[in-house]
């Protein structure tokens, strides 16, 4: 293996593209601490601000989705891709990669078809049981596809597709016995029960109305929150902030967060689902509708499927959550044995997986 190994990570627009990347990042660098590291986002998208937290180097591109309605917004795309285009051409130059490897999300498109044009090899990683529309277009000419299920075969090429699972945070794969620190961190009581409220690395709007509704029920069983309402919705609920309800734009330590839960109320997105995995403790899934071919419902299927975890739909909260949740919250029973199997689905060595399929190509070279 090279001494100086230099490699781009590239993947954006939310958290589920952002994170794996950082894990796998995290991994290359733990592996071979000379590496040079340089991350390729969207501008003005949250691996800006994510990325350097990180303790890593980011370039934007100049580049966004395509809506699927009729859109202003799509008459400038073609004139976005070519500066992005032209802007991944000279990243690639310049910094001169032994391989670029894309996690999925806009800006992992143009930099990754200038890295094949230019004979660099590819890695992409799919996190989702259903991949995105990025990943289907450049499936075709990546060298190799690390996914998560064993379904993405049927839309990748099966040859070069490597079931790895999906990274995951090193800080979240030892949370330990962290519960008294994660209880300090979030100014919360101690031996008290705590639930832990998800909406994704944006927030969802329709799990913030629903914990709105039942603020007074979730006090009436001393039950305690904290409450992640996404950066859009943060103003509008901030004023539930107190000591029984801590109340979070964004939770940049996810690995007290899960620490200091009892039970987790979350989204479905695909790194929060192989978190959860991870974290074994017992869940309600209730996945966006809002997303491709309902992608969510799948990934959180692919739990409930084994009896792992509780799920409803967002049609079905206001005539179940009040019943199903509060009677789920209090069968501890029920609540251990979900935990246990939740956890039996866990693949945490995936980041591992991955960079071992980073040196293949590298040494191949
Ligand atoms: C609305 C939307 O398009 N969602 C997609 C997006 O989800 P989203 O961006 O929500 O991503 P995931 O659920 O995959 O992962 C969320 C990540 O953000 C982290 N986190 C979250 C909240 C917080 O306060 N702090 C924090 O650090 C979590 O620990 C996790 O690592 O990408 C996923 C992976 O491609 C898809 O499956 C989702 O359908």
């Amino acid at each position: 293996m090279k001494k100086d190994l230099r490699v781009i990570l590239s993947g954006g627009g939310t958290g589920g593209h952002i994170y794996p990347a950082i894990a796998i990042a995290d991994e290359i660098k733990k592996r071979h601490p000379q590496a040079e590291i340089l991350f390729v986002g969207a501008k003005d998208r949250m691996e800006m601000e994510k990325v350097p937290q990180a303790g890593y180097k980011i370039e934007g591109l100049w580049i966004s989705g395509v809506d699927r309605s009729f859109s202003l917004k799509n008459f400038i795309f073609p004139f976005k891709l070519m500066s992005s285009l032209s802007k991944s051409r000279k990243i690639i130059k310049n910094f001169k990669p032994d391989i670029v490897i894309g996690t999925g999300g806009f800006a992992s498109g143009p930099l990754l078809r200038v890295a094949i044009s230019n004979g660099i090899p590819t890695l992409i990683q799919e996190q989702n049981s259903l991949p995105g529309i990025t990943n289907k277009i450049l499936a075709k000419y990546a060298d190799t596809i690390c996914a998560a299920y064993e379904k993405v075969k049927e839309v990748f090429p099966a040859n070069k597709t490597v079931i790895t699972g999906n990274p995951v945070r090193q800080d979240l794969l030892k949370l330990g016995e962290n519960r008294e620190e994660a209880d300090q961190y979030f100014g919360l009581t101690k031996n008290k029960k705590t639930v832990l409220i998800l909406g994704g690395s944006l927030g969802a709007r329709r799990i913030n109305s629903l914990i709105e509704t039942f603020l007074q029920r979730f006090k009436e069983e001393d039950i305690q929150l904290i409450w992640q309402t996404g950066k859009l919705y943060y103003e509008e609920y901030k004023k539930y902030d107190s000591p029984s309800v801590r109340v979070q734009q964004f939770i940049n330590r996810m690995d007290l967060a899960y620490a200091a839960a009892d039970v987790i109320i979350s989204r479905a997105g695909a790194g929060s689902v192989s978190e959860l995995c991870i974290v074994g403790k017992p869940v309600l899934f209730i996945p966006s509708p809002n997303v491709a071919e309902n992608h969510q419902a799948k990934n959180a299927m692919a739990v409930t499927e084994h009896d792992a975890a509780m799920m409803m739909t967002e049609d079905e909260l206001t005539e179940s959550f009040d019943t199903c949740f509060f009677s789920f919250i209090k069968d501890e029973r029920r609540l251990a044995q979900m935990a246990s199997n939740i956890k039996k689905l866990a693949l945490p060595d995936a980041t591992s997986k991955i960079v071992n399929e980073v040196e293949k190509l590298v040494n191949k070279e």
